[in-house]
């Protein structure tokens, strides 16, 4: 089955997990994009009242579009659940993302959610991390020295393009450099140093994050993390 058809599978199954009067993250990409529509269309077939916080403008204004309530993510007392795509995700539910520049609203939405659930097609799956260029966030000023510093780690950096002159601009103005962590032999160990560098921002490293990933295969597969961190429970957002 092609990788749209199982996205658009993955995003329909995924409505098992939303109860009516749920406050639902909403990820962003092509993926979480068909979530969004199948979320829309039962919110109007069920006359369900849910409300949702968006992980991107583009995602904001596709909900909108759709005649989904989106609010900002500070007027929510709680995230029940989030729903997402992801760009590589290995057996143990840990994953990269920002494949589509929205790592950073992406991991504030994720880290205080309920639940977090991934929508992915097969191709996605890796026995280990880092086929995916992994994608950091930072700040415009000084940007090229932390890429100077990411060169000396041996992460063979490169700044994301918008077009031929342009740098990619994240939704908050910064620029994504993607590294290659494929020598890489402890991740959490890397994800602790790119927060220590001053000037990055985030990681696309989502460790211990993902609840539950969703392959929209035929048939569908799921795996489950054993046991859930209750949002509470998570690392803050700045661990
Ligand atoms: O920044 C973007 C996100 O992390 C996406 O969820 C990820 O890139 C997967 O996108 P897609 O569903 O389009 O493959």
């Amino acid at each position: 089955m092609d990788q749209d058809r199982q996205k658009k599978n993955a995003a329909r199954a995924a409505l098992n997990e939303v109860q009516d009067g749920m406050v639902v993250g909403l990820g962003t990409g092509s993926t979480a994009a068909y979530f969004i529509q199948a979320l829309s269309n039962r919110v109007h077939e069920e006359n369900w009242r849910i409300e949702t916080v968006a992980t991107s403008k583009e995602s904001a204004e596709l909900a909108r579009s759709l005649g989904l309530i989106v609010k900002d993510i500070d007027e929510v007392s709680a995230i029940d659940l989030t729903v997402d795509g992801a760009d590589e995700v290995d057996p143990k539910l840990n994953g990269i993302k920002g494949g589509g520049a929205a790592l950073l609203f992406e991991k504030v939405v994720a880290l205080r959610s309920k639940k977090n659930v991934w929508l992915i097609d097969e191709s996605k799956l890796s026995p280990r991390l880092g086929a995916f260029l992994l994608p950091v966030e930072v700040i415009e000023f000084g940007a090229q020295q932390v890429y100077r510093t990411f060169v000396h780690m041996g992460l063979h950096p490169r700044f994301r393009m918008q077009n031929e002159r342009d740098r990619k601009k994240t939704d908050s103005g910064h620029n994504i450099i993607d590294l290659d962590i494929s020598a890489v032999a402890d991740l959490s160990q890397l994800a602790e140093q790119l927060k220590s560098i001053t000037g990055v921002v985030e990681h696309g490293l989502f460790l211990g994050i993902c609840d539950k990933a969703i392959i929209g295969s035929d048939p569908i597969k799921e795996i489950e993390r054993p046991q859930r961190q209750s949002a509470d429970q998570r690392p803050v957002p700045t661990a």
